[in-house]
């Protein structure tokens, strides 16, 4: 008795370190478990769903604060929103997105954000978007997936905003924007050599006169009281005087434009895309598109499928999706029906420039 009365302290307390242990070492397992499902989730497609929610975040205008990390995943809200799933099964052997995924995350947690060392600079309605959406599934490239449009309209916000905007990239790896004004921007190549006489430049181009035409059916989507092509296109049409202040007509003059920016670079810094071609071989143009910019050929014709309902070449696996994937909406939208006549007036008035331009990039884009 006297034996059970001086051993029962010691009991509860033995009891009680017991239970300490058990709830201490549960507690522990229950944080571990949480902590490493948040560290996996963080890859880029997480990241996407969290960002994307985030109205500030998206849309055109990417102005003010960008939330840390946010920035490089973030697609677009409107682009977003345009961009329908595609309707074809994939069913492909996707080894590099596996790969790809792992990158994106080894980046974002030791990665650093640096200015961008490549830029798609335009042209608008070439086809900028696709090439954009189909080189950031190269394990080596990281883009922003909105248009900062740092060397136009925000050029005063300065170097450490535009920096601060970029996705985290490994040294191995090529931060990337896109903003096809840039491409007509008096300003844009001499702010851009003043950030580095390295940048690499790339330029998707399309037959002027569709270009246009593509431009016009984006307008008249946002504004449905606007002239007709005809009378936005021409100043006098009987004697076919062209209205070349009207932008839709002045993009399309590329030499004009060109000339400014081979003031600032050689031509060995640009590369030129064909928009037509992007649409018919995009695994031709994409590989031309990795060999400029040094990269290993990873994108290749098993990416890609073409999408009989969207009309265009789609992906099978994109950066941040494991599902197949068409751009949105407002790329490939059916164009405003315009006169033949019309047409070849157009096509006259830039065979000239057209010509200029083949012979100063050193191919000819058969847009005649
Ligand atoms: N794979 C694929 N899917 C859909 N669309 C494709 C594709 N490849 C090229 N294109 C062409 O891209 C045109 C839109 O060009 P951009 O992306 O440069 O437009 S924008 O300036 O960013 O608004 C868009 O122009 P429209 O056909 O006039 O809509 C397309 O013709």
């Amino acid at each position: 008795m006297a034996h059970r009365l001086l051993t029962s302290p010691n009991r509860f307390s033995a009891r009680f370190a017991f239970i300490f242990t058990i709830s201490l070492s549960c507690t522990y397992l229950c944080y571990s478990i949480i902590f490493c499902r948040g560290t996996i989730m963080t890859n880029h497609a997480y990241e996407n769903k969290r960002c994307v929610t985030s109205k500030n975040a998206g849309g055109k205008k990417l102005l003010g604060k960008v939330e840390e990390g946010c920035a490089s995943a973030v697609v677009d809200v409107k682009e977003a929103q345009r961009d329908a799933a595609g309707t074809s099964a994939a069913g492909s052997h996707w080894s590099e997105g596996k790969l790809n995924n792992k990158n994106i995350s080894v980046a974002q947690k030791y990665g650093n954000k640096k200015l961008p060392n490549a830029l798609i600079v335009g042209v608008k309605k070439g086809g900028t978007r696709a090439v954009l959406e189909f080189i950031r599934i190269h394990p080596d490239v990281r883009a922003l997936g909105t248009e900062p449009h740092f060397f136009d309209r925000n050029y005063d916000r300065g170097l450490d905003w535009y920096r601060g905007l970029m996705p985290r990239t490994l040294d191995s790896q090529i931060t990337l924007e896109k903003t096809p004004s840039y491409f007509v921007t008096r300003e844009a190549p001499r702010r851009i050599s003043s950030m580095s006489h390295q940048t690499k430049l790339i330029v998707v181009v399309r037959n002027p006169v569709t270009r246009a035409i593509s431009d016009y059916t984006q307008t008249l989507s946002k504004k449905p009281n606007l002239p007709t092509f005809e009378e936005l296109a021409f100043k006098n049409r009987s004697l076919g005087i062209v209205d070349t202040t009207w932008n839709a007509i002045r993009i399309g003059m590329y030499i004009i434009h060109l000339e400014n920016w081979l003031q600032y670079f050689r031509p060995s810094q640009m590369h030129f895309v064909s928009g037509e071609r992007l649409i018919t071989d995009p695994a031709g143009e994409m590989g031309r598109v990795q060999d400029f910019l040094g990269l290993k050929r990873i994108i290749s014709d098993k990416h890609f499928y073409f999408n009989r309902t969207k009309g265009f070449p789609c992906l099978k696996k994109p950066e941040s999706s494991s599902q197949p994937r068409c751009l949105g909406k407002s790329k490939g939208r059916t164009h405003v029906q315009i006169d033949q006549e019309v047409i070849d007036q157009l096509q006259d008035f830039y065979r000239p420039f057209n010509i200029k331009f083949y012979e100063t990039v050193g191919q000819d884009f058969k847009w005649d």
